[in-house]
């Protein structure tokens, strides 16, 4: 940059900063952080080092004995001209480069606690969004209770008649609402997303079908309760037994609803929905709703499909969980992620029919549609309860507007990358309160257990389990020898910020969707949501997850050694 680009570049604030004491080059004596007035012009400082005069208002700031940048004009006083003539002889002056250095040190430490006070307000921010997290829970315990207290009274008949289809259902008094071992449907679907949004009555088909979660689980001896891994017994510290955690869903009434999504674009998909919307209707007498796409092609096909309903709006897709028992998906893995993000809250259960190529978390072959639809219909059935991250924008220029963009709900991950610029990435990232590291790379991807198959697995990330509850954080091409990737408790809540000083702009991306540039001073929050995706199993959650690395990523695959050869 030359010397006439940099005067022209005014310092932008004139706001007095807070120095940490540790900034030792401008640090005063004793404890107290120091005031920093705004540097001076570059322009003044470039003519007056151009015209080969030291600027003694610079020089004097420098040598100050608290060692704060001054830029007090004092020199009008003949006695301080003169003193600072007399200093000046007995001080050899300092070339322009010097006095550039030592500039751009003092724009660096402003730099440094500008970049301390953005730090400040984006910890208020996190804490933010962690109490309307907790706040959103809160209100979504409420509902349940109250949805509780409603099902009890009118839904003793629907108890009865379930207890009596079901064997293994223990009587609703002895266990409480599930048991041990098990929630409510209301527990995971609730009938209302948190926040004013007017329930719609239109289009609402009869009353959702309410089920029944169940762990497979043996380890209850010593009447341990089913969260109770550890145990403190007589000063011995033990861990229950572990067993089989599958999860089992069991209707408690009969599912009424089905909502298709499928891969558009597809001409066997389109043969095959509409195949399967008419066995529905015609031996099981199931509503259904569809996107408004696949309803036009379904009438273009037939007039018989005038019963089919889908959405109009934005706020019907919001209620659509109060209405739909059971989603069905018709197409590869991205028809998964792309049912899962129509639902911002609640999700119904989700059943993958695998047509598309991959189909890592679609386990359902399409040509046996009948007997496997038939026995999820009747259930009881395997499900992966799959966890979602919540990702909160927060634009530094909202300034004092906290939490105003919708959160973004991944099932697999939210990538934060450069874009196309060909700078590196320079994240700032914050687990809680401490500090993680500073990301510089291509990017950063945060994922879930469900998504670690996916993208981080293709940036070096560990494959792991759906069940297991966990974040993933898998840097992308990171430009350092030593960043390896990380698997965190699910309970914590990441900060990425994109720092002041840093050279360009991020790019998250939700799930590969919903690209949203992230400008220096903007962060990202994200949490586990408390909104799970239950997708229906084939054989288990862990049956499903083996299958799918072996015949889907065809995982160590490797020919056998021959048995002849040399031995030890
Ligand atoms: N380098 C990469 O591997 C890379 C790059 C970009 C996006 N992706 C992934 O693509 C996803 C979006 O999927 P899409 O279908 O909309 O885009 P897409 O059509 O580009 O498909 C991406 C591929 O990823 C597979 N996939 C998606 N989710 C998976 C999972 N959980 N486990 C294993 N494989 C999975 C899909 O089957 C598909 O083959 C993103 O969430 C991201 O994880 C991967
Ligand atoms: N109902 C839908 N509406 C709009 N887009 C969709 C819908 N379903 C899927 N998509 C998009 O279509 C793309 C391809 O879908 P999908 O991944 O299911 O098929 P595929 O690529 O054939 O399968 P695979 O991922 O197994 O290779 C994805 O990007 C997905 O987001």
């Amino acid at each position: 940059m030359s010397l006439d680009e940099l005067a022209d570049k005014e310092p932008s604030s004139s706001e007095e900063v807070q120095l940490a004491p540790s900034d030792s080059k401008f640090r005063s004596i004793g404890p107290a952080p120091i005031p920093i007035p705004a540097p001076p012009s570059i322009r003044s400082l470039v003519d007056s080092v151009s015209d080969e005069r030291v600027n003694v208002d610079i020089v004097a700031s420098h040598q100050s004995e608290n060692g704060s940048i001054s830029t007090a004009s004092s020199t009008g006083s003949l006695e301080s001209e003169k003193a600072a003539y007399e200093f000046l002889a007995q001080t050899p002056v300092r070339s322009t480069d010097a006095h550039l250095v030592e500039f751009s040190e003092a724009m660096r430490t402003v730099a440094k606690a500008l970049r301390r006070v953005a730090e400040g307000k984006a910890a208020a921010q996190a804490e933010a969004a962690e109490w309307k997290r907790k706040y959103e829970l809160e209100t979504a315990h409420k509902q349940q209770s109250k949805i509780k207290g409603y099902n009890s009274c009118i839904s003793n008949d629907l108890d009865k008649l379930a207890s009596q289809l079901t064997l293994e259902t223990p009587a609703p008094d002895q266990l409480g609402c599930c048991g041990k071992h098990g929630i409510c449907a209301h527990e995971v679907l609730q009938d209302e997303v948190p926040g004013p949004i007017p329930r719609s009555n239109h289009k609402v088909v009869g009353r959702k079908a309410s089920f029944k979660l169940s762990w497979g689980c043996n380890g209850d001896k010593n009447g341990q309760h089913k969260h109770d891994f550890v145990s403190f017994e007589k000063g011995d510290i033990t861990t229950a037994e572990r067993s089989n955690k599958q999860i089992l869903l069991k209707w408690e009434s009969p599912p009424q609803t089905v909502l298709f999504i499928t891969k558009p674009n597809s001409n066997s998909v389109r043969v095959l929905c509409a195949e399967m919307v008419r066995w529905l209707r015609e031996s099981k007498n199931i509503n259904i709703f569809v996107e408004p796409r696949v309803r036009k092609e379904l009438l273009t096909e037939d007039s018989y499909y005038n019963f089919v309903q889908t959405w109009d709006n934005d706020e019907e897709i919001k209620m659509l969980h109060t209405k739909v028992d059971l989603i069905v998906t018709l197409g590869g893995d991205g028809t998964v992620l792309w049912a899962a993000s129509l639902f911002k809250g609640p999700v119904p259960p989700v059943v993958a029919f695998a047509l598309g190529s991959l189909g890592f978390m679609t386990p359902f072959p399409s040509e046996q549609y009948r007997e496997l639809l038939d026995n999820v219909l009747n259930g009881p059935f395997s499900i992966t309860l799959r966890n979602r991250i919540q990702c909160h924008v927060i634009r530094d220029a909202a300034k004092d507007e906290i939490m105003t963009e919708e959160p973004f709900l991944v099932l697999n991950e939210v990538t934060i990358d450069r874009g196309i610029s060909s700078y590196l990435t320079n994240l700032e990232v914050y687990c809680d309160s401490s500090f993680v590291t500073c990301v510089q790379g291509d990017g950063l991807i945060i994922s879930t257990t469900s998504g670690s198959t996916a993208y981080s697995l293709a940036a070096g990330g560990s494959m792991v389990h759906p069940q297991v509850p966990g974040i993933l954080f898998t840097p992308i091409c990171p430009h350092s020898l030593s960043f390896r990737p990380l698997i965190l408790p699910e309970y914590v809540t990441l900060r990425v910020q994109v720092p002041y000083n840093s050279r360009g702009a991020a790019w998250a991306s939700f799930d590969g969707k919903d690209r949203q540039q992230l400008s220096p001073g903007d962060a990202l929050i994200c949490s586990i949501s408390p909104w799970p995706v239950p997708t229906a199993c084939l054989v288990d959650s862990t049956t499903d997850f083996f299958r799918s690395i072996h015949e889907g990523l065809h995982w160590n695959l490797r020919k056998s050694q021959s048995f002849d050869g040399p031995r030890d």
